[in-house]
C-alpha cells in the first residue's frame, strides 16, 4: 500500500506542482494517474521513490515513511519504467536487465540467467539479448525497460508514460502484455499517462487529476464511465460525444471485466455479470455510456534513468 498524506511540492522556482494531495494506492493493483500535461502526475510518481522530495506531507509504503529510508536502497527496490525506456546505451539488452540485481550483489552469471528468463516473460526473443538498445525497435526497447524494472522482483512498479513513444498498434500490444504480466505477478503498479483510453485499459483504479494534483475523480473504470463526477471528468473521458459501433473486449482473466470499446479500440463502457461475454466483436447499439476520450500529444517529462539506479 502506498499512501500520500497531505503531500505538497513546490519547486525552487516557486511552481507548485502538487498541492495537499492525499490518497491511498492499494497493494497488488494497478492505479493509473491520468490528467493533462503539467497536472503533477510525474511529480507524484517520483515522490514514491524519492526522486522528488515533498515540500510537506508524507509518502508511506506499507505504513513506513519513505523519507526515513535510504534513497539508493529505496530506488533499487522499486521498479521504474520511463517513456524512453531509459536503457543504458552501451550495455547489451541482457546486461541492461541484469544491472540492478548485479548492483544488489547478485553474481553476474546468475543475474544474466535470470535476465534471460525475464526476456521470455516480457515476450522478447532471447536472440535479442546481445543487441544494444539502438538495435531494437521502440516497442522492443520498452519491453526491455519493463524486464529491467522487474529484475529485482520489486513489489512496486512505477511506470511514467512508458508506452507514449510507440505507435498505436505496438502500444496496444504492450498494454495487453502488461495486463497479462500483472495477472501473473500482482505487483503494485502506479502508471502515469495522459491517455484516458490507456488508463481504462490498464487500471484497477483510475485517478483523474487536475492542476496541482487535485483529484477530479477516483474510481474503477466502470464507476467513472458510469458516473462522471462533473463536467470536467465527463469532458475528459469524452462522455459527451456521440455513439459509435461498439465491440466487447475481455479484460484481465476469469472474473475480469469486459470492456465495451469502439471501432478503434477505445473503451466506452463496461459490462458486468452475465452480459459480459468474451472477446469477439459484438455490436451493441445501446451502451450505458459512451466516450471519445481526449488525446494529447504532450510528452511526459522523463529524467535520467541513472537517478533511479543510483
Ligand atoms: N524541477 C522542476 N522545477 C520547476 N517546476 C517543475 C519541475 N518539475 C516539474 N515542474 C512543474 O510542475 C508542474 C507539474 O509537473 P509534472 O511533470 O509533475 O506534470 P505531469 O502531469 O507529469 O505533466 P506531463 O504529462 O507533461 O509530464 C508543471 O507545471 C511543471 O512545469
Amino acid at each position: 500500500m502506498i499512501e500520500f498524506r497531505g503531500v505538497s511540492k513546490t519547486f525552487p522556482d516557486g511552481t507548485t506542482a502538487v498541492d495537499d494531495f492525499s490518497f491511498v494506492l492499494p497493494s497488488h493493483q494497478t492505479t493509473v494517474l491520468v490528467g493533462s500535461s503539467g497536472c503533477g502526475k510525474t511529480t507524484l510518481l517520483r515522490m514514491i521513490n524519492r526522486m522528488v522530495e515533498p515540500s510537506s506531507g508524507q509518502v508511506l509504503i506499507d505504513d513506513v515513511d519513505v523519507a526515513g529510508q535510504d534513497k539508493v536502497q529505496l530506488r533499487r527496490s522499486i521498479g521504474y519504467v520511463l517513456q524512453a525506456a531509459g536503457l543504458l546505451p552501451h550495455r547489451t539488452v541482457v546486461d541492461n536487465v541484469a544491472t540492478v540485481p548485479i548492483l544488489n550483489g547478485v553474481g553476474k552469471a546468475e543475474a544474466r540467467a535470470a535476465a534471460m528468463e525475464l526476456l521470455d516473460k516480457v515476450g522478447l526473443d532471447r536472440a535479442l539479448a546481445q543487441r544494444y538498445p539502438r538495435q531494437l525497435s521502440g516497442g522492443q526497447q520498452q519491453r526491455v525497460g519493463v524486464a529491467r524494472a522487474l529484475a529485482s522482483d520489486p513489489n512496486i512498479l512505477l511506470m511514467d508514460e512508458p508506452f507514449g513513444a510507440v505507435d498505436p498498434i505496438v502500444r496496444a500490444d504492450l498494454q495487453n502484455e502488461l495486463n497479462r504480466l500483472q495477472r501473473e505477478l500482482g505487483k503494485t503498479i502506479v502508471f502515469v499517462t495522459h491517455d484516458i483510453d490507456e488508463a481504462f485499459t490498464l487500471a484497477d483504479q483510475v485517478l483523474i487529476l487536475k492542476k496541482g494534483g487535485e483529484i477530479a475523480q477516483a474510481g474503477t473504470p466502470a464507476e467513472i464511465l458510469a458516473d462522471p463526477a462533473d463536467d470536467f471528468v465527463a469532458s475528459f473521458i469524452g462522455a459527451d460525444r456521440g455513439q459509435r459501433d461498439l465491440y466487447l473486449q475481455q479484460r484481465r482473466g476469469d472474473g475480469g471485466l469486459t470492456l465495451v470499446v469502439d471501432a478503434e479500440g477505445r473503451p466506452v463502457g463496461i459490462l458486468e455479470g452475465e452480459a459480459a461475454a468474451p472477446s469477439d466483436p459484438a455490436t451493441s447499439s445501446d451502451p450505458a455510456t459512451s466516450s471519445d476520450p481526449a488525446t494529447s500529444s504532450d510528452t511526459a517529462t522523463s529524467s535520467d534513468t541513472g537517478d533511479a539506479l543510483r
